[in-house]
């Protein structure tokens, strides 16, 4: 289907305290499968409190969430830690458990929802994961500590790759970072959503260079509303004053 959307918002609000203030004030969104999406606006706009919504970390105070076609609000606790095996996630810090070796912590996903998998069979995928992300085998028995930032970063994505899920969520994965690492973290993002076919990536990023460099889709929030969902072209030609401030400002910072 053309315009198949793997992620629907549909007017979800979020208030943390009983209705007095909202977080999220009607989000409505339709993230394309297939998808690079980036979602883009000020600090303390919602972003990472729509992310946790998607994942099911946090439940909407109304409104509907549908990811792969099923509404999270059907599924028990249970299903919901099921269902999460369709995400990928690379936080900002790569989150590694430091007393397991590369290699460990890319078969640990596997052990833990894979069951099924002989010893064997985990090691082979976690080591073409790793291979994936352009890890050299010599550091898979290192632990954390023991290799670069890049690398970390290498690690955790291969480690969100292991179940290889339909959806890849990036969280601020470039923030704190040095230029160089910036565009090999934003390069692997690109590289890794092209080798997939119908994988859907979103990447909640102050990187606005990179958003509209990698991005095929770009959401910006502002106090908890979509401002401008549309392509990187959509955001140059746009009236809406300020979407232009945000774009001309940050694009300039960078
Ligand atoms: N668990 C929570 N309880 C109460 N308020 C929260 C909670 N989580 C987030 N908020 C509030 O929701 C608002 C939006 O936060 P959010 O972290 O989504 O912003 P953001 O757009 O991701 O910001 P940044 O770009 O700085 O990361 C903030 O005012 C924050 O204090």
């Amino acid at each position: 289907m053309a315009n198949e959307s793997a992620i629907s918002l549909r007017d979800v609000k979020k208030s943390f305290d009983g209705g007095h203030e909202f977080v999220l004030k009607g989000i409505n969104l339709e993230i394309p499968k297939g998808s690079l999406t980036a979602i883009i606006g000020f600090s303390g706009t919602g972003k990472s409190v729509m992310l946790k919504h998607l994942l099911g970390l946090f439940k909407p105070t109304s409104g509907t969430i549908e990811v792969l076609g099923t509404d999270l609000s059907t599924l028990n606790p249970d299903q919901l830690t099921k269902f999460r095996c369709n995400f990928g996630v690379l936080f900002q810090s790569a989150a590694l458990f430091d007393d397991m070796t590369v290699l460990e912590n890319v078969c640990f996903p596997l052990f833990e929802h894979r069951r099924e998998l002989k010893p064997a069979q985990v090691l082979r995928i976690a080591e073409e994961k790793l291979h994936q992300v352009g890890l050299e085998s010599k550091h898979y028995h290192k632990l954390p500590s023991q290799i670069s930032g890049g690398m970390q970063k290498r690690t955790g994505l291969a480690r969100a790759l292991a179940l290889d899920p339909e959806i890849l969520i990036y969280d601020e994965p470039t923030t704190g970072l040095d230029p160089i690492l910036t565009e090999m973290v934003d390069n692997l993002i690109l590289s890794t959503h092209k080798l997939k076919q119908g994988v859907t990536s979103i990447m909640v990023s102050h990187d606005l260079s990179a958003a509209f460099r990698i991005a095929d889709h770009i959401a910006m929030l502002d106090s908890g509303r979509v401002l401008l969902f549309g392509t990187p072209e959509d955001f140059f030609n746009t009236d809406i004053e300020l979407v232009k401030k945000f774009v001309n400002k940050g694009m300039k910072h960078q």
